[in-house]
């Protein structure tokens, strides 16, 4: 039996850089786990099939689901005769821009990896795990990336600081594909400075770190959601050294002087209705 965490990310920085010829956008952004996680037990099954059990109704755990197709791809790539039979405990909120459904399917071919002793490479599991989604290289790996290419290509950067990270996620679902689609360059003229950002990290200067957060597909998200502007100025409010959208959203996350002030926006933030309010810290690399 395997018991993985998968955890969730936040974008400190996300750059669109153009738009590929395989329909992708090639993307610089600096990424950062956090502790907020869902488990994943993994056994080895008494039949052949994959059998996936999630302890809330409203995922499908069926074939479309990131955890159940990670599973499919290791039989198959593997050769796998026996079955895998999953059980996933879900925390991070669903389509959040917090890579939720990628950290699952990164737990998933790291858990068989495992169960079956099977050897495989950080870098053969990552390759396996691009071909599922974009995010998965770094949710497997985890700690603090640069991510460059359509965010599959990752270099290590030092762990930033820990950090109280507060994370509010309005009750809206945003697709990915749609962001990047409504995604418009030529309106946007604040980039992320992604190699200051690098030297932040590296110069473990967290004001700094703060400071250099920036995210073009706010652009996109918030438009259409008036709360994410409403969540980030509320964060700042109370004091928040700096807050904004993760991913393609509507996640807004805000960064704490230490886990008490974290608290503290908290409950404030939980007083907005339908909102729902996460208290975490920035997660180490778990792989050097
Ligand atoms: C927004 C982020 O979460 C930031 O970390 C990621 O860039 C998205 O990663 P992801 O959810 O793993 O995305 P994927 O499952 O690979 O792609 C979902 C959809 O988003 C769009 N997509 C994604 C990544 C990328 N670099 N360019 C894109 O245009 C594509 O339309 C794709 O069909
Ligand atoms: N194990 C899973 N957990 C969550 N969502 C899943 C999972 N498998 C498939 N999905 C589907 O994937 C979609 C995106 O969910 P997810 O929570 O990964 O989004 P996200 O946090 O915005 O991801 P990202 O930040 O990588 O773009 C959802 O619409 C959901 O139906």
């Amino acid at each position: 039996m395997q018991t993985i965490q998968g955890l969730a990310k936040i974008n400190l920085t996300l750059d669109i850089l153009g738009k590929r010829e395989d329909g992708f956008h090639e993307v610089a952004m600096v990424m950062q786990s956090v502790a907020l996680s869902d488990t994943l037990i993994l056994q080895v099954a008494k039949d052949s099939d994959i059998h996936l059990a999630i302890d809330v109704p409203w995922l499908a755990a069926d074939a479309s689901n990131l955890a159940w197709r990670a599973a499919d791809l290791m039989r198959q790539t593997y050769g796998i005769k026996d079955g895998v039979e999953i059980q996933l405990t879900k925390r991070i909120p669903v389509a959040a821009g917090l890579a939720g459904g990628s950290a699952d399917a990164a737990a998933v071919l790291r858990g068989m990896n495992q169960l079956f002793a099977l050897g495989a490479s950080d870098e053969e599991l990552c390759a396996l795990g691009a071909k599922l989604g974009s995010d998965i290289p770094f949710t497997l790996l985890g700690g603090t990336m640069l991510a460059t290419g359509r965010g599959e290509k990752l270099e290590r950067l030092p762990d930033m600081p820990t950090a109280d990270i507060v994370l509010a996620k309005p009750h809206v679902s945003v697709s990915t594909a749609w962001a990047y689609k409504s995604y418009d360059a030529a309106p946007v003229t604040s980039h992320p400075q992604t190699d200051q950002m690098k030297r932040a990290i590296i110069d473990k200067d967290d004001k700094r770190i703060a400071s250099l957060l920036s995210n073009v597909l706010e652009s996109v998200t918030m438009k259409k959601y008036g709360i994410i502007s409403e969540l980030k100025e509320k964060m700042l409010q109370y004091g928040a050294r700096a807050s904004l959208m993760s991913g393609s959203g509507p996640t807004v996350f805000g960064i704490a002087e230490d886990g008490a002030h974290a608290q503290h926006i908290a409950e404030a933030l939980r007083q907005l209705p339908a909102v729902d309010v996460f208290v975490t810290k920035t997660a180490k690399s778990m792989r050097k």
